[in-house]
């Protein structure tokens, strides 16, 4: 299934290097979320990947993987979301390590299932941007900057502000939703209840809930609400 996430307002991203419960796991992928994004900055593996996507399948919620590792790329996933780090003061991750994995998997790759996202990555002390050595020193011209070079330089069809860790500037998500034309802009970063997840969602055009759901399940199904979502029977 190739999935349209043009819809999508609200996803939780789960980290193959995080532990969750059976029981926790099937009241995310029953909670009424539009998606799944499997994905972290560290510690992923194939082998995590591959165990975390299982879990996940015997629920009907769309299951994408966010690419951060050329070993951790599992067929399976109903599509595959690849960051290029518009930010990154080191070309690895902007196009290095993507020539890399395209050496390998370029001829026979379904094209249709891929979809390039043009990361920011804002919070100085997340691992992310540690990882990827970013420019967070940055003003919002900066990053209208990038967003212009990812929807019209680039053609991506995401834009992603990542605030990993910590809740972001909401004014400037904002301001980014009225440069963006038809790219579609993801926001993720410290959103743990259902202020800011209303915040958030009224700025991006899609919501990206994280950590919280490692630290407080119900906060983080809280979120749900405020995007329209439906109640389901855990909540
Ligand atoms: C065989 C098969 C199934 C083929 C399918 C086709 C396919 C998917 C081919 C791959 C094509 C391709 C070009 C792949 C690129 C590979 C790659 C390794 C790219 C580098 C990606 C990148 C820049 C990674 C850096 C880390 C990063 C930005 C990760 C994104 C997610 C993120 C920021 C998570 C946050 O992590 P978290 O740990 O939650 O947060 P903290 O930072 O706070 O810790
Ligand atoms: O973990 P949090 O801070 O919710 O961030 C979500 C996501 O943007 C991480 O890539
Ligand atoms: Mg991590």
């Amino acid at each position: 299934m190739i999935v349209d996430i043009t819809s999508w307002k609200h996803v939780f991203k789960l980290d193959p290097d995080k532990t969750l419960s059976d029981e926790h796991l099937e009241r995310i992928c029953t909670s009424g979320t539009h998606g799944i994004i499997v994905g972290g900055s560290t510690g992923v593996t194939y082998d995590n990947t591959v165990d975390l996507l299982a879990r996940i399948r015997q629920f009907e919620v769309p299951c994408v993987l966010e690419v951060s590792h050329r070993d951790a790329i599992v067929p399976g996933f109903d599509l595959y979301l690849i960051p290029v780090v518009l930010n990154s003061k080191d070309p690895k991750w902007i196009v290095g390590q993507h020539a890399e994995v395209l050496k390998e998997y370029g001829a026979i790759m379904d094209w249709e299932e891929v979809l390039a996202e043009g990361y920011v990555i804002l919070n100085p002390d997340s691992d992310a941007a540690r990882l990827t050595n970013a420019e967070t020193t940055v003003d919002v011209q900066d990053v209208e900057a990038y967003a212009r070079i990812a929807e019209h330089l680039f053609h991506m069809p995401i834009f992603y502000i990542e605030y990993s860790g910590t809740f972001g500037d909401m004014e400037l998500v904002r301001q980014m939703r009225r440069t963006l034309r038809n790219t579609q802009l993801f926001y993720g970063g410290g959103i743990d209840n259902q202020e800011k997840a209303q915040a958030a969602a009224a700025a991006a055009d899609t919501i990206v809930v994280g950590n919280i759901v490692y630290d407080d399940l119900d906060a983080a199904l809280q979120t749900l609400y405020v995007v329209g979502l439906e109640r389901k029977q855990y909540v």
